[in-house]
């Protein structure tokens, strides 16, 4: 019997993925150049599989019937081109889509699909820690110990509590009602959200359904928890910035481009906002010469919501199996 072949398109997927994959079939798998010794003092954030390296491996694999996209470089017009007329599938190693040219690919009468809400939980907790750190001032308390700052004086490093506050979601999907129901331990007054449609969470949390204004004005923390589409790229401006109460906590697990950096940085350090928690930054990586990071109440991590072991392993069965379901002629289970 002849065996697909999929490519994987960095040696960086998880085991339990890859070896799922190879009961049935042919697995290619793009290595991850290591840095060069000039990349290394450089300062270069780590060895990332670039966009040439990934053509280049697409051009030497054809044919491939499916591919599990496990990186964040664009799928578009020329990968697909370069992947060849036998590809059937392509699955995204991830929950997020924003680096897959979706209509393309269809287009060409592939399916496609994401991996969702294995991560949820791993995104929902770090949600939680950014949420806790930014309004409670930890990097800006780490800055004073290492600056020989440190005060013992009753108005020192007074942060925002989420005892009696009002937590608005901006996208209720899995991410956001796993906050929901990490906050729902924390004394919070109420939740908000807002978002495309109502969700059934209106009744399991007590969260209501307000518009996106509404949540802006009353919200004591905000968390951006939905995907980054046309309408939701630098929802958060200046503008919405100004609608929002000065002792706000800004929180975004979702993706970089939803916030307008500058305006965060400038809302930062005018005090037209509290404090920011970001996984999500834009570009990324971020550059260790951006000006986000010496902003104090920005508490900045680098994209690593659904970093442990076992999310990253679950993601990686999730996407082998939706791979092998269309490569089998059935459809994905979270198709785009
Ligand atoms: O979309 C996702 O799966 C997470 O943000 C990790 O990239």
């Amino acid at each position: 019997m002849i065996r697909p072949r999929v490519l994987v398109t960095s040696t960086d997927m998880m085991q339990p993925g890859i070896e799922l994959l190879k009961k049935t079939c042919e697995v290619l798998l793009c290595p991850v150049p290591e840095l060069t010794r000039e990349e290394i003092s450089a300062g270069y954030p780590g060895p990332v599989q670039s966009r040439e390296d990934l053509l280049g491996h697409l051009k030497n694999s054809c044919p491939i019937d499916g591919i599990v996209w496990s990186n964040k470089v664009r799928c578009d017009a020329e990968m697909l081109d370069l992947a060849g007329p036998s590809l059937k599938a392509i699955v995204t190693m991830s929950s997020g889509f924003d680096h897959m040219d979706v209509d393309e690919i269809r287009r060409r009468g592939i399916q496609v699909g994401r991996s969702p809400f294995a991560l949820d939980a791993a995104v929902a907790e770090v949600g939680v820690m950014l949420a806790l750190s930014a309004s409670r001032r930890a990097h800006e308390g780490r800055l004073m110990i290492e600056r020989g700052q440190w005060e013992s004086r009753p108005q020192w490093l007074l942060g925002h509590g989420l005892k009696g506050a009002t937590v608005g979601i901006v996208g209720l999907g899995g991410i956001g009602r796993g906050i929901l129901k990490r906050l729902s331990n924390f004394e919070v007054e109420r939740f908000l959200y807002t978002g495309r449609s109502r969700k059934p969470a209106d009744d399991e949390f007590g969260a209501k359904f307000v518009l996106l204004d509404d949540l802006l004005r009353q919200s004591d923390f905000v968390f951006v928890t939905c995907a980054l589409t046309n309408e939701t790229r630098q929802l958060f401006d200046a503008e919405a910035f100004a609608k929002m109460k000065r002792t706000v906590v800004l929180v975004n697990v979702a993706r970089g481009p939803i916030v307008d950096h500058s305006a965060l940085i400038q809302a930062l350090r005018h005090g037209t906002i509290f404090a920011a928690g970001l996984d999500v930054t834009d570009p990324e990586p971020l550059p260790a010469s951006s000006e986000l990071l010496q902003v104090p109440n920005a508490v900045i991590t680098p994209h690593m919501g659904s970093c442990t072991v076992k999310a990253r392993a679950d993601i990686s069965v999730l996407a082998a199996q939706s791979l092998l379901l269309a490569l089998s002629g059935e459809p994905m289970p979270y198709p785009l």
